[in-house]
């Protein structure tokens, strides 16, 4: 009989891709096929990363379509990304899967999409096929999305989403503080790409009651409360490559393995591992008060400074930053991340606060200090320095930079307040455990497997 056959399909950005990615190759050790659809431009990027890495798994194919904009348009902007996928991909989507499934023994029997592209469980809805939604962030950005159509009513926001006064709100007692300043879609870009953002969310919302499943990448432990409201949603998380010492996947850089070697060569709990995930973008007054502080700190320090992450490109590093930081600093392009977390030379991690990062800094026991850029990523460090007491958020001066003497303060308080390293690694065990055999997202899983294989 042949393998059960999956189409799984991510938002095409990084911090999606690899998540999805992680649970296809948990699903093709489960004897799994899946059919992995990015867009062009992303299968492009991928393929040739991982000419670099070899191969990822005789089970998972990599196939692609069309995003809708074309070459050399910029695909950072999340507005018009959003506009044209919605335009152009639903039928690209129905018309590869009844491509695929012109054959007789292998037909795709479920659809896997990311909780951020609706229109693909519409598609699986038409075609007949069952279907799951995954959701790569945190629960409680999802139980805020569910809860817009109650923010509109109390006339917290408007109906294009955008905030009526500021103010701090509590979806339910036990979860996090949110402000209003700081709601996913209004941390996007201008306010013509927060009105489409928020619209799309309202779209999701919509399209999620067709999923026969939904799961995300978290956990009982980390978000409790965000569950209970959310009762439906299924964690499975925290999604890794250690959990089933293998390989992750799915990235659109080559990766620096060399930083590995250069750890080894660190003290043990020195090293400040300093990553902005995959859209942070900084100016060049920032930039530069950031070189500035990690010199300043004194300690041993890993950068990753991706090729895209200054406007223009230009990376203007202080006059003679290299030469006095030869002896402790490295810089990377893209770093094997989940590697180094877990290395025993990494005392912190100076991060966007991405919900990948966060669950890989907490899978592996280093506490934080909060630089968020956008969307979700503010909620995020409220859980992080607010809820379970782990990281400590760097603040910004009048002129909005964060400036180099807050980043020294900021690090020596996070490294000699033995309490943060303290908490971190009780929820890193926390965590870890939903994950072990008789653990609830282990558990998750496998009757999601269970269910993807019932006829
Ligand atoms: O040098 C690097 C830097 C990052 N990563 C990996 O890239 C991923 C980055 O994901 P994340 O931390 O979530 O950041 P973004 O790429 O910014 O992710 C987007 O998607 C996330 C999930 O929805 C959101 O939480 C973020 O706000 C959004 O920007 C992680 O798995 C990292 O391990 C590397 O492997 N090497």
């Amino acid at each position: 009989m042949s393998k059960p056959h999956v189409l799984a399909i991510p938002y095409p950005a990084q911090g999606h891709v690899i998540p999805l990615m992680e649970l296809a190759q948990c699903l093709a050790r489960s004897g799994i096929k899946v059919t992995f659809v990015n867009t062009e431009f992303n299968h492009e990027r991928i393929v040739k990363a991982l000419s670099h890495t070899g191969d990822i798994n005789e089970l998972i194919h990599l196939a692609s379509i069309p995003d809708g904009l074309e070459p050399g348009e910029d695909r950072n902007d999340l507005g018009k990304l959003t506009e044209a996928m919605l335009k152009v991909m639903p039928e690209k989507l129905e018309a590869l899967i009844e491509k695929i499934n012109e054959t007789e023994s292998d037909k795709i029997m479920c659809v896997i999409t990311d909780y951020g592209l609706g229109w693909a469980l519409e598609v699986a809805e038409k075609l007949g096929i069952k279907r799951a939604s995954f959701l790569p962030a945190a629960v409680a950005l999802l139980s805020l999305a569910i809860n817009v159509p109650k923010l509109v009513d109390d006339g917290i926001i408007d109906s294009n989403g955008i905030p009526l006064k500021h103010q701090v709100i509590q979806l339910s007692p036990g979860m996090p503080e949110m402000s209003t300043a700081n709601f996913a879609w209004t941390c996007i870009g201008d306010i013509a790409t927060q009105k489409i953002m928020f619209q799309s969310i309202r779209l999701n919302n919509k399209s999620a009651k067709l999923a026969d499943r939904l799961i995300c990448n978290s956990s009982y432990e980390l978000e409790h409360e965000a569950l209970t409201l959310v009762p439906n949603c299924l964690p499975i998380g925290p999604l890794l490559a250690s959990n089933r010492l293998g390989k992750s996947a799915g990235y659109f850089w080559p990766e620096d393995s060399d930083c590995l070697t250069w750890l080894d060569q660190q003290p043990t709990n020195s090293v400040i591992y300093v990553a902005f995930g995959s859209f942070t973008v900084f100016d060049q007054v920032q930039f530069q008060e950031l070189a500035l502080g990690l010199e300043l700190t004194n300690r041993p320090f890993l950068w990753v400074v991706r090729q895209d992450m200054t406007q223009d490109n230009i990376k203007a590093y202080p006059k003679g930053f290299h030469e006095r930081v030869k002896n402790r600093g490295k810089m990377v392009s893209w770093a094997p991340q989940q590697k180094i977390l877990s290395h025993p030379s990494v005392s912190c991690f100076l991060s966007h606060c991405g919900w990948n990062s966060t669950i890989e800094g907490i899978s592996n026991g280093v506490p934080f200090l909060c630089w968020p850029y956008f969307a979700d990523q503010f909620l995020n460090q409220t859980y992080i320095c607010d809820y379970w007491g782990i990281g400590l958020g760097l603040d910004k001066d009048n002129s909005g930079i964060i400036r180099q003497e807050e980043i020294r303060t900021k690090v020596e308080l996070l490294l000699t307040n033995k309490c943060y390293k303290t908490r971190t690694m009780n929820l890193q065990s926390r965590t870890m455990s939903s994950v072990t055999e008789k653990g609830c997202s282990q558990k998750n899983f496998k009757n999601f497997v269970n269910w993807i294989k019932e006829t």
